[in-house]
């Protein structure tokens, strides 16, 4: 497994501190703090994985980088949108599980409102991303951008806050309203468990909800590095484990046909067999009935 991390700075009139912003915000023509993606300097520093190469030769909207590109030479890509109230410590958990310290950067690095972390894994990456807390009205296509493209999505709420809880309860609702038919998966998570004289969320409610909600259910917390790892691994393996199963039954479903399509044959032979006998018998009846007036 190897980690890539990317960073680039931007205008951060648009977003609190701690926020992320997404290369697929970033390279929006038109949207604000839109930049073309060639003038963004973080790509170059994702040379630190030898699964980053193909990115120089990608097309520049994020829009193209899915898991179901037709572009084999490319590695699977998986986008994880992380959803939940501000505050509730999304970045904190992506920034952990990137394994980021600021401290750790030189400070000409150090842009709080910039980040983007690629998880690579067997060939395949996942890019974790979250959505700006406070985009201005005429950017809700983001959020709503968001709802549609994730293949797998991570709902935080703090347990020592209940609003949060609820958001996310409202989250998952929209979330279904918006993927209905889709299979994708989605970990509620309860973060801040250090904070225990805090808690207004118990284990049982995130647990009920999330059987309510049809989801997987894990608390954390960001501040002790609790669970942190368990979460992300747990998501590219939510995500594996459906797409297996999507291909096992495409499979299934290509077998089936095949076999239909044989019993189709077959079938179509003896319906020949039989009309040219029922020809040759409507004849014979016809002929016999010829003198009866009274039928056809
Ligand atoms: N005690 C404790 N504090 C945490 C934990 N996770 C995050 N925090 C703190 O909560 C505050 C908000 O964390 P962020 O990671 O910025 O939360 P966010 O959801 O990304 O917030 P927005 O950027 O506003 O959307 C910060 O001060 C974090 O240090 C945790 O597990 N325990």
């Amino acid at each position: 497994m190897t980690l890539n991390l990317h960073r680039g700075s931007l205008p951060s009139s648009q977003r609190r501190a701690s926020t992320p912003l997404p290369a697929l915000y970033r390279s929006r023509p038109g949207a604000p703090g839109a930049r073309p993606v060639q003038a963004e300097p973080c790509h170059p520093q994702l040379g630190h994985s030898s699964s980053c190469e193909p990115k120089a030769s990608l097309p520049e909207t994020r829009d193209s980088w899915s898991s179901e590109s037709s572009d084999s030479s490319w590695e699977s890509l998986y986008r994880v949108v992380l959803l939940g109230d501000p505050g509730v410590g999304k970045t904190s958990l992506v920034n952990l599980f990137a394994g980021v310290q600021e401290k750790d950067l030189p400070e000409q690095q150090r842009d709080p409102d910039s980040f983007d972390s690629d998880f690579h894994e067997s060939g395949e990456s996942t890019d974790f991303f979250e959505e700006p807390p406070d985009l201005p009205e005429e950017d809700n296509w983001f959020h709503n951008y968001c709802m549609q493209v994730g293949n797998a999505y991570v709902i935080v709420y703090s347990i020592t806050d209940r609003g949060s809880f609820e958001s996310a309860s409202e989250l998952r609702i929209e979330l279904r309203r918006t993927r209905q038919a889709e299979n994708i998966p989605i970990i509620l998570v309860g973060n801040k468990t250090d904070l225990v004289r805090c808690r207004e969320v118990s284990v049982e409610e995130g647990r009920a909800c999330a059987v309510v909600f049809d989801c997987k259910f894990i608390e954390t917390s960001a501040a002790l590095q609790h669970n942190v790892t368990e979460l992300f691994e747990g998501v590219v393996r939510q995500i594996r484990l459906r797409r297996d199963s999507k291909e096992a039954n495409a499979r299934r479903m290509s077998l089936y046909k095949r076999k239909e399509s044989l019993t189709k044959k077959v079938r179509r032979f003896l319906d020949r067999l039989v009309a040219r006998n029922n020809k040759k018998v409507a004849l014979r009846v016809r002929s016999k009935s010829c003198h009866d007036l009274s039928v056809l």
